[in-house]
């Protein structure tokens, strides 16, 4: 059968996204998911998402990473999924919508997609790392030259090591530019590389950052490879919360796959 798709990036983070509200897509097929996010054999994403119907919310996220597993929470295509949805009809402006980590609200205003993210109570803190989960879990370490860091072959070392192993993390490499700025790289597992960006794992390294007294704001400015990203966020003793993902999501181009 022939399906619509759409290509859609935050940040240099891609994916491919299809409107599923007719259930149509066979879910289990990890196989022909990957096969279309490969970069030289398919239409080429980090990342693979579905739009399902939901009872409570204006609409479900179904998140797979370009392996072609069901993954964790994705923020930044949790951000595309919403100018998606706005694209199709489903929501305006505004939206709650739920997604494997539970329900998210996000706004839309000038093109910019404000995404709210779970709460996050536990961080881990070591000596030279934290590890903390956003939605997705992120190990965070800061390094001194970003810019020259081999982030595949670290990042895939400490994504398949000791306490990590075969379940895995992301893996942030961090460099502070300013009092309430960083920038970061990430390997991401389930692509088994480095992405552009990714939205849980800025959201990890703001609050990082913060836990560990790197900054005392609660606006964060995030610099990726693939552009600029902001985390805002409250704090008290029992952790953080309000916790908000900020940054652009755009239609790249559309198609059509055999499914
Ligand atoms: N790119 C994402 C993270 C996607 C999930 C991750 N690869 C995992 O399996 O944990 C983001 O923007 O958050």
């Amino acid at each position: 059968m022939k399906m619509t798709f759409y290509k859609y990036q935050g940040t240099g983070n891609d994916f491919v996204i299809l409107d599923n509200r007719l259930q149509i897509i066979d879910k289990k097929d990890t196989k022909r998911i990957a096969e279309l996010c490969d970069r030289r054999f398919g239409i080429g994403a980090d990342g693979f998402i579905l739009l399902e119907n939901d009872d409570q919310t204006d609409f479900k996220m179904v998140y797979y990473n370009a392996d072609g597993n069901e993954s964790s929470m994705c923020g930044n295509g949790g951000r595309c999924i919403v100018a998606f949805a706005k694209f199709l009809g489903v929501i305006e402006n505004e939206t709650e919508f739920i997604a494997i980590d539970g329900l998210h609200k996000a706004k839309i205003e000038n093109e910019i997609v404000h995404l709210q993210m779970q709460d996050v109570l536990e961080i881990e803190t070591f000596q030279d790392h934290l590890f903390l989960n956003t939605g997705s879990p992120h190990h965070v370490e800061m390094v001194s030259d970003l810019k020259d860091f081999e982030v595949k072959k670290n990042g895939s070392r400490i994504r398949y090591g000791e306490p990590y192993n075969e379940v895995g993390s992301n893996v942030n490499f961090v460099n502070q530019i300013s009092s309430d700025h960083f920038a970061v790289r990430t390997y991401e597992r389930g692509v088994e590389d480095e992405t552009l960006s990714c939205g849980t794992g800025v959201t990890a390294v703001a609050i990082a950052m913060h836990k560990s007294g790197k900054t005392k704001s609660n606006i964060i400015t995030l610099n990726t490879e693939g552009g600029d990203l902001k985390v805002t966020f409250d704090s008290n003793d029992n952790g953080y919360h309000n916790i908000w993902l900020v940054g652009p999501a755009e239609q790249v181009f559309k198609g059509e796959i055999e499914w």
